[in-house]
């Protein structure tokens, strides 16, 4: 994994090689790494097993399971051994800690980065706080440890390392350090671990770009650039998914920064920022982050997949899918699998091997709620009090009078809600999570509705790159020619399921996926699916190429506006969209477009 690396050659005094010490603190650390792993894991299996009871939607800004915390994590807990738990550590509190809310969590790192004290404020202060308190005391009593396991010998390879750097290529952040670097006080000590643990975790972030503001730390330049280029034979190893499922994947990305970045990786020589890089590499490649969905659904599998709680009904597409032209845009479907007495399908990881993989998941159709959920509403509706706290959240006057004074709703009526507040009516697909390369997770676009907004949350997503936009836009074409081949999309009312769009600088990856087939159901042989008209009670149509159709043209606009060639008027706008839609699906009937049209003219473009 390090053959790549520089590391110090033997000294003159006879004593075992740096490059052996290096090798034997190496191994320490991955001895501790895996017990941390499997404390971490075990914790982790509780915390989902013990959520399974009741499985709420995600609904905070912050990934599940996400291995961009993951660094934290492992900085938090690196030097403590599965048996020094704490008495009041809790299994889901780790669930709970990576589902916090982006904000306070990213308060919660600045403050950690500069003080580890009990009582912050923050929206799980008390919790964080007793576990800074144990983590810090923690950390103290194994810094102790490390300190006599290495001194003598780290100062010497850092010092030489240090020195043999070019210090022109080092960002203030790093030569700061590299002044700070002594062993003299434990103060000295401790604010260079703080250090440490900041810089990892801007570059495990992906902080590269410039975010590091965001948590009140200087992004550690050379380290960030190895952390996302280093270990490529590694990470190679897994499958990457793109290459593996998708003939047409995307390589948006120029091969000179390749070799710069590899440049990099040899000028870096700082013992502990290899000691480091390991464990966040090893990490990083079973990498995992649910952007939306339901909490608890999910468990890691084997290397490259991941396990979905089993759906009978998502089963069956995904085992169709495989034979079916649209395969290339489905994961991998593995079988079945049982853990702790829980169904689980194993699907193909899409982000496997990926290194700041950009996520966005878009919901299609104009409806997210079947046809047989109106006749339940009609029959036996049961009354949802969660449901009516989320819509009042939002919108106090949206339920009726009579909800307000049973304090709860139909699904029915929150869904259409929902279908209606979002752009899922009206363009036929909605936002349902972006994550950005430095990892926060954005899911508040429940209110993002008119074509302006979404223009803007792609622009968001992508960071105005015309590279990637052109990429997912070709994506998409493929897409559309494919679902008119498809068997199984003629045969199928598709409703609730996603378009997940992922692209990763560091790989030259950008590719599309259809996921989640849980509310995709067959129809009777008799009935034939357009899929780009407007739904009626009955019809079955979901709406799916609108949604389609409309993204393919919001992309346009998206480059467009990158280009200066954005059109600013609500009027222009409108025509600008119609024609694209136009232009773009020749194939379309005049209902299609009139619906377009329609809902162009209903939408707030400003
Ligand atoms: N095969 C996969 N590889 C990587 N990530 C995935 C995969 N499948 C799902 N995800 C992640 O999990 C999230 C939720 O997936 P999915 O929509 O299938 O879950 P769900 O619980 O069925 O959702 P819903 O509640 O909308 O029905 C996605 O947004 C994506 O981030
Ligand atoms: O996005 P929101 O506003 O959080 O609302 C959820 C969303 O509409 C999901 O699609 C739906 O799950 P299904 O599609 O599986 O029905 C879920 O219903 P649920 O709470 O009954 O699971 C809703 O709570």
């Amino acid at each position: 994994m390090s053959t790549s690396m520089d590391m110090p050659e033997e000294d003159e005094s006879g004593q075992s090689s740096k490059a052996e010490n290096v090798e034997s603190m190496r191994n320490q650390l991955k001895a501790e790494v895996e017990t941390i792993d499997e404390f971490e894991n075990n914790c982790m299996k509780e915390a989902l097993l013990a959520s399974r009871k009741s499985k709420p939607k995600l609904v905070s800004a912050q990934a599940v399971l996400s291995s961009r915390l993951e660094p934290e994590i492992i900085q938090k807990e690196l030097f403590v051994s599965a048996s020094e738990k704490p008495e009041d550590w809790e299994p889901n509190s780790m669930l709970n800690w990576s589902e916090t809310n982006t904000g306070a969590k990213e308060k919660d790192r600045e403050n950690e980065n500069t003080k580890h004290t009990a009582g912050k404020g923050g929206l799980f202060s008390g919790e964080m706080s007793r576990k800074n308190t144990w983590l810090a005391g923690q950390r103290e009593r194994l810094r102790g440890k490390r300190r006599e396991r290495l001194e003598g010998r780290a100062e010497n390879i850092e010092e030489e390392d240090d020195n043999t750097a070019n210090e022109k290529e080092m960002n203030p952040g790093i030569r700061l350090r590299h002044t700070q670097r002594q062993w003299s006080s434990k103060e000295a000590q401790d604010e260079e671990s703080e250090k440490d643990v900041t810089g990892l975790r801007g570059a495990a972030q992906g902080n590269i770009d410039g975010d590091a503001e965001m948590r009140g730390t200087i992004p550690h330049r050379i380290f960030s650039k190895v952390l996302a280029n280093s270990f490529a034979s590694s990470s190679s190893s897994s499958s990457s998914s793109f290459n593996y499922s998708s003939a047409e994947s995307d390589e948006v990305f120029s091969e000179g920064e390749e070799m710069a970045k590899r440049k990099d990786v040899r000028r870096c020589r700082s013992w502990r920022t290899f000691l480091t890089m390991m464990q966040w590499s090893k990490r990083r490649q079973s990498s995992w982050i649910q952007l939306a969905g339901h909490q608890g659904n999910f468990q890691l599998g084997e290397s490259g997949e991941v396990l979905k709680r089993f759906n009978e009904v998502e089963d069956t597409c995904l085992q169709a899918l495989m034979s079916d032209p649209l395969h290339q845009f489905v994961p991998r479907y593995h079988g079945h699998i049982s853990r702790n007495g829980e169904n689980y399908i194993r699907l193909e990881d899409l982000l496997s091997g990926l290194k700041q993989p950009v996520i966005m998941d878009c919901k299609m159709g104009i409806r997210t709620y079947q046809e047989e959920e109106i006749v339940k509403a009609r029959t036996k509706a049961s009354i949802r009090r969660d449901m009516y706290q989320k819509m009042v959240k939002v919108d106090p006057t949206a339920p009726t009078e009579e909800e307000h004074a049973r304090r709860g709703v139909t699904k029915l009526h929150y869904m259409q809600w929902r279908d209606s507040t979002s752009s899922t009516a009206t363009l036929g697909f909605r936002i349902e999570g972006i994550m950005t390369e430095n990892g926060i997770v954005q899911r508040d676009f429940s209110q993002t509705q008119s074509k302006a907004q979404v223009t803007e949350a792609l622009l968001l997503f992508t960071k105005r790159q015309v590279d990637i936009l052109e990429a997912y836009l070709s994506r998409l074409d493929v897409l559309k020619e494919t679902l008119k081949e498809s068997a199984f999309f003629r045969s199928h009312e598709v409703i609730g399921s996603s378009l997940l769009f992922v692209h990763d600088r560091p790989t030259n990856k950008a590719n599309i996926w259809m996921i989640d087939f849980g509310k995709t159901t067959p129809v009777p042989s008799n009935v034939h699916l357009k899929h780009d008209i407007p739904w009626v009670e009955g019809n079955r149509e979901d709406g799916y190429l609108l949604g389609l159709a409309s993204l393919i043209s919001l992309l346009h606009v998206a480059i467009r506006e990158i280009r200066g060639q954005g059109l600013k008027t609500h009027h222009s706008l409108t025509e600008h969209i119609v024609s694209e839609f136009n232009q773009h699906q020749p194939g379309i009937n005049e209902a299609t477009t009139d619906f377009l049209k329609e809902t162009t003219v209903t939408n707030n473009m400003d």
